[in-house]
């Protein structure tokens, strides 16, 4: 099974929401091949070989990163061709958090879920039941707010990645039922 996570991060909290996905997902999935990449360095091929597909991004002024937008559009050329239908994709997401989850992280997530689904892939959301969502978990993926309380910049919580690793071995044993 051939697993990309791509993401955008600038001040490394998205980065670690990443690697938290991926080691949950050796949890469940030893053999499964991770790809970590940046999504300005992502390839159009990086996509066409995974199984299962995951993006990340900061919220930047209410929706996702340039960065993960401009991969988007590169692979609006998949779209054409339908190279990714099928495949699974899940998402998160983390924001300043002032206020709450983070102004714009819950509509940053169904963004990029939107896309996946106009491509015609399986997207696989963070169920309740699992351990770790009330930290970091919505419906729509993991999220992990890098503010403290007052809004100044922090980092993302021990419980907000632990939940991360929940939701990745969560994505892989989907993706081990659905991948042949
Ligand atoms: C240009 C910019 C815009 C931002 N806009 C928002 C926002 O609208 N809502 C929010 O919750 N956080 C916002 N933030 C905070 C980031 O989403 C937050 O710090 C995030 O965890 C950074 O991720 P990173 O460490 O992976 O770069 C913004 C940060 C930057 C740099």
């Amino acid at each position: 099974m051939n697993v990309l996570i791509a993401c955008h991060s600038d001040y490394g909290n998205t980065k670690k929401m990443a690697d938290a996905i991926a080691a949950g997902m050796r949890v469940s999935c030893s053999t499964a091949d991770i790809t970590l990449k940046s999504a300005i360095d992502t390839a159009l091929d990086d996509l066409v070989v995974a199984d299962v597909i995951v993006f990340g991004t900061p919220v930047h002024m209410g929706s996702m990163a340039w960065q993960m937008k401009q991969l988007i559009d590169r692979a609006g050329k998949l779209w054409m061709e339908g190279t990714l239908e099928g495949k699974l994709g899940a998402v998160f997401a983390t924001g300043g958090g002032f206020g709450g989850a983070g102004g714009g992280v819950e509509t940053t997530m169904v963004s990029l879920h939107s896309n996946f689904l106009e491509h015609g892939m399986i997207v696989v959301g963070f169920p309740k039941s699992l351990p770790g969502y009330a930290d970091g978990g919505l419906q729509w993926g993991a999220y992990g707010r890098s503010g403290d309380h007052t809004g100044m910049p922090a980092t993302v919580s021990d419980a907000a990645l632990a939940a991360a690793r929940s939701y990745g071995a969560y994505i892989a044993e989907v993706a081990v039922k659905l991948v042949k």
